[in-house]
């Protein structure tokens, strides 16, 4: 790989963005490599959680903007589509994912983010979607992700204004899950990974389809998504288990 690390640690596989002389700038090489990746443990039971991070200073500063004088509006709508499928990809995922966020995730890196189910972040981030500072906005699926995370009003503010954003806001508006320590960020991803490498997968599959797809169309499509996957989580052993483990201990 040229772009990126690739750490596996069963059951947790890390995907390190790996240009820090250009602040892990995300290029075509770096959405191939990760789609690439993903692919090769998607079927891999040993691997239970994928966390994203970003090799130095950075989680990612966006898309890698030298790129840009070559683009033709025909390329650049396919630069955005390869990168906008990247970020679906990552979103339904059978796994879960998470992103930890180390210094600045901004444009296409913050999207990374966005796309992952977690988004754990150190004191030092600075978060933001800059693209209106060239002219442009947001194309790996930004306007659409912030908006559904949290809400219009926020969105529009960050994506108009292109500001850079502190990590006690971040937190506040829910943009990231949490904020931790510097010195502990690896730490607590870690045990964050751990601990959902321990639930049933079946079920954290299913949960992850009936959110993703579910809240993609009217509410009683994703109702009945809902119904349906609680029904096919009666079908896995570790229901089976868990639920007569439970009940085993009350009758004693
Ligand atoms: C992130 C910033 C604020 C950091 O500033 P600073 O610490 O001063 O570091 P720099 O000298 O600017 O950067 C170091 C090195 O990295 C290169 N670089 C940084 N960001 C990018 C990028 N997005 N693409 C390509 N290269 C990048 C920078 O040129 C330097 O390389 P040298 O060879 O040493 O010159 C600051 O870097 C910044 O504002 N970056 C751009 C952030 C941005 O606008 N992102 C949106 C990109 S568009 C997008 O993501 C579309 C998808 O929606």
């Amino acid at each position: 790989m040229e772009t990126i690390l690739v750490r596996e640690e069963p059951p947790i596989e890390w995907i390190i963005l790996n240009r820090p002389d250009k602040l892990n700038s995300i290029n075509v090489k770096m959405l191939d490599e990760i789609g690439s990746v993903l692919r090769q443990i998607v079927n891999n039971d040993k691997i239970k959680v994928i966390i994203f991070t970003g090799s130095g200073k950075a989680f990612s500063a966006g898309a890698d903007i030298s790129q840009f004088k070559e683009l033709d509006p025909v390329k650049a709508w396919e630069f955005a589509t390869k990168g906008r499928e990247l970020m679906d990809y990552i979103e339904r995922y059978p796994k879960p994912t998470i992103a930890m966020i180390n210094g600045y995730a901004l444009g296409g890196g913050l999207e990374l983010a966005l796309s992952c189910d977690l988004r754990i972040a150190s004191q030092n981030v600075e978060l933001g979607l800059p693209e209106i500072n060239l002219g442009i906005y947001p194309g790996f699926g930004g306007t659409q992700r912030l908006v559904r995370l949290i809400g219009k009003g926020r969105a529009l503010e960050i994506i108009m204004l292109g500001d850079r954003i502190k990590a006690d806001y971040a937190e506040r508006i829910g943009l990231v899950n949490r904020v931790v320590e510097s010195s502990s960020l690896e730490k607590e991803v870690r045990e964050l990974a751990l601990k959902l490498a321990e639930k049933p997968q079946t079920a954290i599959r299913l949960i992850k389809t009936v959110v993703n797809y579910g809240n993609d169309g009217p509410i009683l499509s994703g109702l009945t998504l809902e119904s349906l996957g609680w029904g096919i989580a009666f079908a896995t052993e570790e229901e089976k288990k868990r639920v007569d483990e439970f009940l085993s201990k009350r009758s004693k």
